[in-house]
């Protein structure tokens, strides 16, 4: 297998319009034009695996009867893979607009092109959006976009914050948050927090009440005004996560106060620079027992491997016996682990397996040693 070891993220212009053509609209949708109001964005954080695109795919496939476009920020090389873990509603978003902000973390390089990319939405007027949905990478910083959407000039009359939504894992919380405490790692996860209208306490089936009791209270030790959700798979109630209009003159002054506090911090609070990720990418088909196994090697502890702090994986596989146009995605968050089924392949896509790992301390030529022997032969 050829290996692809990224650098920090890299900007990668979007197109002349802005936009990266993933758009599905529904001829019978098309709504009367209100150009005098301002089209919320919701912004949705969290940690690596917190549970953003499940919550993403739960809201595209609720019946809500709003025009939602979304805008995808990836990581290295996620690039595709968190595409295609979005499965597009049927019958319950009318309208639903991609955006992807390929390989670049929007916090540091990608502001323009977000902006462009939401005066673009905005300004599509033959479907008119209800709502913008911004799904971040797991190692964003808030601040800085949070920034763009509260204070830019130019989008003041056309887009509003509506609400910025944190995603938390119940299971790894009390680790990224312990070694925060003790390193200041994992300075996005804890900012995530800090920056939250709502706080969607997600994995709840992985924890017990009382460790629940006390991350809430962690939670609101962090920031106090935020409203906790508790979820499994982020079923929430859509109510209270879009159209919030979460601003009032209280949550005005605190976002505020975060955005003027977090100018004066250094990079290291910010950004964790130990992370990065590791890509296989290969074109053969692959045996999904041996790619498992490889991947149980990998995350399980006890194992021979022992990975510091945090391994995210996420991957795309061609697999024998199944139907050949299957994506398959397998998602490991440190030690816990499932494989399921994706979308189709579609059409004009370049159909390859591509594993990625997202971490501390990866050593690429273990990692590649694992996967050796899990294409298929014949
Ligand atoms: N047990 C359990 N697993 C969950 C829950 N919610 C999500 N998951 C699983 O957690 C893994 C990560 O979920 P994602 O929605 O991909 O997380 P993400 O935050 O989008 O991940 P990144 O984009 O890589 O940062 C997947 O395997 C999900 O199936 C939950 O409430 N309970």
């Amino acid at each position: 297998m050829e290996k692809e070891v990224d650098d920090p993220p890299v900007a990668v212009e979007i197109d002349q319009t802005g936009q990266q053509s993933y758009y599905h609209s529904q001829s019978d949708s098309k709504r009367p034009q209100t150009d005098d109001v301002s089209v919320g964005v919701t912004v949705i954080t969290g940690y690596l695996g917190a549970g953003k695109s499940t919550l993403v795919n739960h809201i595209l496939n609720s019946q809500h009867g709003k025009r939602i476009a979304v805008i995808l920020n990836e990581f290295g090389e996620e690039i595709g893979v968190e595409r295609a873990m979005i499965n597009e509603g049927e019958g319950g978003a009318l309208v639903e607009e991609w955006v992807e902000l390929a390989n670049g973390c929007i916090c540091c390089t990608v502001k323009h092109s977000l902006v462009q990319a939401l005066e673009q939405l905005v300004q599509m007027k033959e479907s008119r959006l209800d709502h913008i949905i911004i799904e971040t990478t797991g190692l964003a910083n808030p601040a800085p976009l949070a920034s763009v959407l509260w204070l830019d000039d130019q989008l003041e009359s056309s887009v509003k914050l509506d609400s910025i939504i944190t995603v938390v894992d119940a299971k790894n919380l009390p680790f990224q948050l312990n070694k925060h405490r003790d390193s200041s790692s994992f300075p996005e996860a804890f900012l995530q927090i800090a920056f939250a209208d709502v706080v969607i306490l997600n994995k709840v089936d992985l924890v017990s009440s009382e460790i629940l009791e006390e991350l809430e209270k962690e939670i609101h030790n962090i920031n106090s005004l935020t409203n906790i959700i508790h979820s499994v798979r982020c079923e929430v109630d859509l109510s209270k996560i879009l159209n919030c209009q979460a601003y009032d003159a209280t949550h005005a002054t605190h976002l505020e106060a975060l955005l003027e506090e977090s100018k004066s911090l250094s990079t290291r609070h910010l950004h964790d620079g130990g992370v990065r990720t590791v890509c296989i990418c290969d074109s053969q088909q692959v045996d999904l027992d041996k790619v498992d196994s490889a991947i149980r090697n990998i995350v399980i502890p006890d194992r021979t491997m022992h990975w510091e702090f945090e391994i995210r994986i996420v991957n795309l596989l061609m697999i024998r016996g199944s139907d050949c146009n299957l994506t398959r995605q397998s998602l490991a968050v440190r030690e816990i682990y499932d494989i399921v089924p994706a979308r189709k392949w579609e059409g004009s896509e370049n159909q390859m397996n591509k594993i990625v790992f997202i971490g501390h301390n990866l050593n690429e030529d273990v990692l590649l040693d694992s996967f050796r022997g899990c294409a298929l032969t014949t």
